[in-house]
C-alpha cells in the first residue's frame, strides 16, 4: 500500500511559529514503511506541533508535508492514518464497545470489535461507560481507537502516560505487532528506557529542530559520552569538585560520599579519554577505574545540553545582526 517512493511520511523544510516562539524550525524528515520511530525532545521541543502538521491538525508557515505522497487530509480521509493525542476527551455516556465499535466501523478496513477490544486488553470493561473509567483504563481505550482501522501510520503522543508496567508491556507488544504487519508507528515520548527498547529509530527534537536521526545504539554513540566511574581514597590526592569539574570533557559530574573518607566519583564525559588522562596527571589515583557507555538517557542528556551550549555560542552574532 505504499505510494511508489515508499514515503509514509514527508516533512520538507518545515517551520511552525507561534507569535514569537518558532515552535518547528527547518524540519526535513521522511517515515518510512514499517518503521517504530521514538520522537524524543525536551519540554516545548515542538513534538506535539510536529505530530499537529503531520495530521494536518495545523498547517506550516513554510514548507510542506505530505502523507503517503499526498495531503494530510486526504491520507487521514481515506482512512490510513490512526492517532492517539494527549489531549482531547473522549466522548462520554456511551459505553467502552460503543466506542471501539464506532472506530471499526468508519475505518474502510477496520478490525472487527472484539479483536479491538481484546487486542488493548479493554474485554472486561467493554460494558463499562467511557466517562467512569480510571486514567490508565482510559490510555487503554485511547489505543484501541488508536488500532481500530488497520492504519498503515499510527502516530502516538506520550501513549502509556498514565499506564500501569503491565499495561505497558502489553501495549508496547501490541504496537511492534504493528509495526511488523508493516504498519509505521511513531511516537513521542518522555520516557527513553521506552525510546531505547521499543525504536528502531529515534529523533531527537531540541527547540524545533531535528538534532539527532538514528538508531538508539547510533544516537548513543553520536553523543560520543561515556561514564567514567571511581573512587578516591584518603591519600589518593587532593581533588575538590572545582578540579573534578575543571578536567577535560566533563558534561556531568557527581560526587558521593561513603565510611572512611572514601568518594565515589561518576563522571559523564564527552571525552573520556581526555578526562582519564587528565585524572593522573592532576595527581590522582583513581580506584576501580570504569568507563562505560550511556543509555539513551545520558546521550539525550548530552545532546541537548550541547545543542543549547552551541546555541548559546551563536546567540551574541545574531543579535549583532539584528
Ligand atoms: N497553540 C499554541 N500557541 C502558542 N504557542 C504554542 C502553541 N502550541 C505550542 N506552543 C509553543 O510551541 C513550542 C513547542 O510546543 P510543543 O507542544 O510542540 O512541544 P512538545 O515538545 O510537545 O512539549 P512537551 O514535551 O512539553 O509536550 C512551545 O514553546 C510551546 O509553548
Amino acid at each position: 500500500m505504499g505510494t511508489g517512493t515508499g514515503e509514509v511520511a514527508a516533512f520538507r523544510n518545515v517551520s511552525k511559529r507561534y507569535g514569537r516562539v518558532t515552535a518547528v524550525d527547518g524540519l526535513d524528515l521522511v517515515l518510512r514503511p514499517g518503521e517504530t520511530v521514538a520522537l524524543l525532545g525536551p519540554n516545548g521541543a515542538g513534538k506535539s506541533s510536529s505530530l499537529d502538521l503531520l495530521l494536518g491538525l495545523r498547517e506550516p508557515d513554510t514548507g510542506s508535508v505530505e502523507l503517503f505522497g499526498g495531503p494530510p487530509r486526504a491520507a487521514i480521509e481515506a482512512g490510513r492514518v490512526g492517532a492517539m493525542l494527549q489531549s482531547g476527551g473522549l466522548m462520554t455516556e456511551v459505553k467502552v464497545r460503543e466506542l471501539v465499535a464506532l472506530a471499526c466501523g468508519i475505518h474502510p478496513r477496520g478490525h472487527t470489535v472484539d479483536a479491538v477490544l481484546a487486542e488493548a486488553g479493554i474485554t472486561e470493561i467493554a460494558d463499562r461507560r467511557v466517562d467512569k473509567l480510571s486514567g490508565g483504563q482510559e490510555q487503554r481505550v485511547r489505543f484501541a481507537l488508536a488500532v481500530a482501522g488497520a492504519n498503515d501510520l499510527i502516530v502516538l503522543d506520550e501513549p502509556t502516560t498514565g499506564m500501569d508496567v503491565s499495561v505497558r508491556q502489553a501495549f508496547w507488544a501490541a504496537m511492534r505487532a504493528q509495526a511488523a504487519a508493516g504498519r509505521t508507528v511513531l511516537f513521542a515520548t518522555h520516557y527513553l528506557e521506552e525510546a531505547d527498547s521499543v525504536a528502531d529509530r529515534v529523533l531527537v527534537l531540541h527547540k524545533g529542530r531535528l538534532i539527532a536521526d538514528g538508531t538508539s545504539a547510533e544516537i548513543k554513540a553520536r553523543a560520543g559520552a561515556r561514564r567514567v566511574g571511581f573512587e578516591l581514597h584518603p591519600g589518593d590526592g587532593e581533588a575538590d569538585e572545582a578540579l573534578l569539574r575543571a578536567l577535560p570533557g566533563v558534561a556531568g559530574l557527581e560526587v558521593g560520599g561513603r565510611a572512611g573518607g572514601v568518594r565515589t566519583v561518576r563522571i559523564r564525559a564527552t571525552d573520556a579519554d581526555a578526562c582519564v588522562a587528565a585524572l593522573y596527571r592532576a595527581g590522582l589515583y583513581p580506584r576501580g577505574l570504569e568507563v562505560t557507555g550511556l543509555g539513551l538517557e545520558q546521550a539525550f542528556l548530552t545532546i541537548t545540553e550541547q545543542a543549547a551550549a552551541d546555541e548559546a555560542a551563536a546567540a551574541p552574532a545574531k543579535e549583532t545582526v539584528r
